[in-house]
């Protein structure tokens, strides 16, 4: 039995799914109750601050952290099973490539270990990048190797494709250009993508979806369309140096006052009417208050979510 779920949402099936998992180290939990869905064929940016458990979960999807709580499936298969090997790639800030192969072996290399390889995309990456096939890869530019590195992703055809901030290494243009064609690639094949990025305006070009994580749990997930209209920024005079009565009748995400004035992050519960001004934050705003305020209620748009209660078919 492969334990295959027939769990499908709008998007299809879901290309990940997670439901209570955990890892813990010896010095504590890297990753707590972590629960979501990504549909497929989504792009989805994976963001939180150093030591959140970004890393962990993607260890977790690419089989090289075991779990010690919860379970992960891949299009429905449990992360356990060997099947799950050839449906995702993964490409980390360590580029692993043989400094002494060219480009061409390397991406012979690929087709060795890849039953589903595509040599033409592999090249067709490589070449767009003017980065030549009988260069050592030892010689190239980061950038050059992160193109070559992208191609053996690609190469794999894979339908998930897991990043963990493979371009921070990368100067401004390179990761224009690789952004640019790791969009390309992903629409073009319908691949799901998360990527981890400490770079808020860099997902808020790029993804669709988002998941955020803070001291090992998850804040928020879904749609971004959908997490950023979910908030309001109020900002307005206080009378006694707190926020007021009636804004804490809405969940407050964050709040800050600086002398009379006074700003909140909030997701409204009803009509946000009172003495202020609402205008609609940012993504980058709705993000930097979830990450300084790890204990605000987690938000998930809907389908993003995994009730415990649930069933799933087998
Ligand atoms: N192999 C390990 N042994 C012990 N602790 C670990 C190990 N890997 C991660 N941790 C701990 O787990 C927590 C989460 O780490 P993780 O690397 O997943 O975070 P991250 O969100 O990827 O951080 P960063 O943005 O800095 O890369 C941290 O407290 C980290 O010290």
């Amino acid at each position: 039995m492969t334990g295959k779920s027939t769990s499908t949402g709008p998007g299809g099936a879901w290309a990940l799914e997670a439901r209570g998992l955990g890892r813990r180290y010896r010095r504590g939990w890297a990753l707590r109750d972590c629960s979501f869905r990504l549909p497929a064929g989504r792009i989805c940016g994976l963001v939180g601050p150093n030591g959140a458990g970004k890393s962990t979960l993607l260890g977790m999807a690419t089989r090289q952290v075991e779990p010690t709580e919860g379970e992960l499936r891949l299009f429905g298969v449990p992360v356990s099973d060997r099947e799950v090997m050839p449906r995702f790639a993964f490409l980390g800030q360590d580029k692993p490539l043989f400094k002494r192969f060219t480009v061409a072996e390397t991406l012979r290399m690929g087709g060795e270990l890849n039953p589903n390889w595509d040599m033409a995309a592999a090249e067709r990456i490589v070449r767009a990048g003017d980065v030549p096939l009988h260069a050592a890869v030892g010689t190239l530019s980061g950038g050059q190797r992160t193109r070559v590195a992208f191609a053996l992703a690609f190469g794999k055809r894979p339908d998930l494709l897991l990043l963990d901030e493979p371009m921070s290494d990368l100067d401004p243009l390179a990761r224009h250009e690789m952004s640019t064609l790791l969009m390309a690639e992903a629409v073009e094949r319908g691949t799901t993508v998360m990527m981890s990025s400490h770079m808020l305006t860099e997902l808020e070009d790029m993804c669709d979806y988002l998941l955020v994580l803070a001291e090992g749990k998850v804040r928020a997930a879904g749609d971004a369309d959908a997490l950023v209209p979910a908030h309001a920024l109020v900002t307005g005079v206080t009378q006694d140096g707190s926020l007021p009565a009636a804004l804490t009748r809405h969940t407050v995400i964050e709040s800050r006052v600086h002398g009379r004035q006074f700003q909140a992050m909030v997701r409204p519960r009803g009509p946000l009417t009172g003495d202020w001004r609402v205008s609609q934050p940012s993504l980058e705003e709705v993000l930097l208050a979830h990450l300084r305020s790890p204990d605000a209620p987690a938000l998930y748009t809907p389908g993003a979510a995994v009730e415990p209660q649930e069933g799933r078919s087998v």
